[in-house]
């Protein structure tokens, strides 16, 4: 059985229309208009124990919603979500005890308490037997270099200190599933890849089931095997990483510096897209030519300075997604937020 399941999941909400104009103002305190935003439309998906998901889309795409709605704090307007075979929203408490959360944003710290009295407070909140605690708390100390900041209140920790720490406490009792929202915003290039490494030990040991949403395109190449992507409350994408890359990307791309700047290359499988002097940018597709095949046949062919390969960049293809729907929204004339 999957360990989630969402099937034809929307989720409404009543917003408050607001007109413009001093009158229209005046009026809308006697009598208030609504309209209905669909922040999650038809969203329909299952996840497997142990599986590193990413769950991407520009701003307002209905992420956040649809993880309030896994986690218990939202009911869907319709359709169903169902965790560990429970519905959420119904068995908040027992949802809760079987689930890690992680807000980038927000810390599940107290500001003067040194770590290890929170660790404390966690473990009786969650009623943490002795051994599971102790084993998990050295465990997540080793691995998140934790040992150094143990004792220090927490307002003297770093950022990237205080996000490994949210991080031990949200699986601090073993949860079966832990939901991360932007785990590594504002860090540094190496406190992001001690968080990435962290997470990808702990599924490898216990098998934990990651969602996460980021805009950080490295966080889904180097935790996630598997990407789903929304955007204006609907699934736009749901597949391996790699299929990502293969059905929307324009392919690799081969950089090349040729001495001579008037220099041919005739094979149609390497498609010229850009010039810049003597700099060429070729893209091309590992299905119609091999990497070694394209490189062979420039350096057979050409007298070259220098050449480099591009793999095709996650980041990259999901911003050129981003702008195409905006693009096709302006054109369209519709607001960027479905309305019922
Ligand atoms: N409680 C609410 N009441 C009214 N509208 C809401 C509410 N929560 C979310 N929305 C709207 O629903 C849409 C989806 O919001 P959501 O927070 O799920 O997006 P998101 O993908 O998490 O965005 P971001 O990346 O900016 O966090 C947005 O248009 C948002 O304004």
């Amino acid at each position: 059985m999957e360990l989630i399941e969402v099937s034809e999941v929307s989720k409404e909400f009543l917003v408050y229309k607001r007109k413009k104009g001093f009158w229209n103002t005046l009026a809308g305190l006697v009598s208030r208009e609504y309209e209905v935003k669909k922040a999650v439309n038809q969203v329909s998906f299952s996840i497997t124990k142990g599986e590193m998901v990413g769950y991407v889309g520009p701003n307002g795409a209905g992420k956040s919603t649809t993880i309030k709605m896994l986690c218990g704090i939202l009911t869907p307007t319709s359709g169903q979500v169902i965790v560990d075979g429970r519905l959420p929203y119904e068995s908040r408490k027992e949802n809760a005890l079987r689930i890690g959360v992680v807000f980038g944003q927000r810390s599940q710290l107290f500001w003067d308490l040194p770590m290890g009295e929170t660790f404390e407070l966690y473990k009786k909140m969650y009623k943490i037997e002795d051994k599971r605690y102790k084993e998990n708390l050295e465990y997540f100390i080793e691995l998140l270099e934790m040992e150094e900041f143990l004792n220090r209140p927490v307002r003297q920790l770093s950022l990237g200190q205080k996000m490994r720490a949210n991080l031990a406490i949200s699986m601090l009792h073993d949860p079966e599933i832990v939901y991360l929202d932007e785990p590594t915003i504002g860090l540094d290039v190496l406190a992001k890849s001690r968080i990435r490494q962290f997470l990808r030990e702990v599924n490898r040991q216990k098998k934990t089931t990651v969602i996460l949403t980021t805009h950080d395109m490295d966080d889904i190449e180097q935790i996630c095997d598997r990407l789903i992507m929304i955007d204006r409350g609907q699934l736009q994408f749901d597949g391996k990483l790699d299929e990502f890359k293969r059905t929307y990307s324009g392919g690799y791309m081969l950089i090349v510096d040729f001495k001579d700047e008037s220099a041919l290359v005739s094979d149609p499988r390497l498609k010229l897209v850009k010039q810049e002097g003597p700099r060429k940018h070729f893209s091309f597709h590992k299905e119609d030519i091999s990497v070694a095949e394209a490189v062979s046949h420039i350096t057979g062919r050409h007298q070259i300075d220098d050449l480099q390969i591009k793999e095709p960049d996650i980041e990259e293809i999901i911003k050129s997604m981003y702008v195409r729907q905006s693009n096709h929204d302006k054109y369209d004339g519709k607001n960027v937020v479905n309305l019922a």
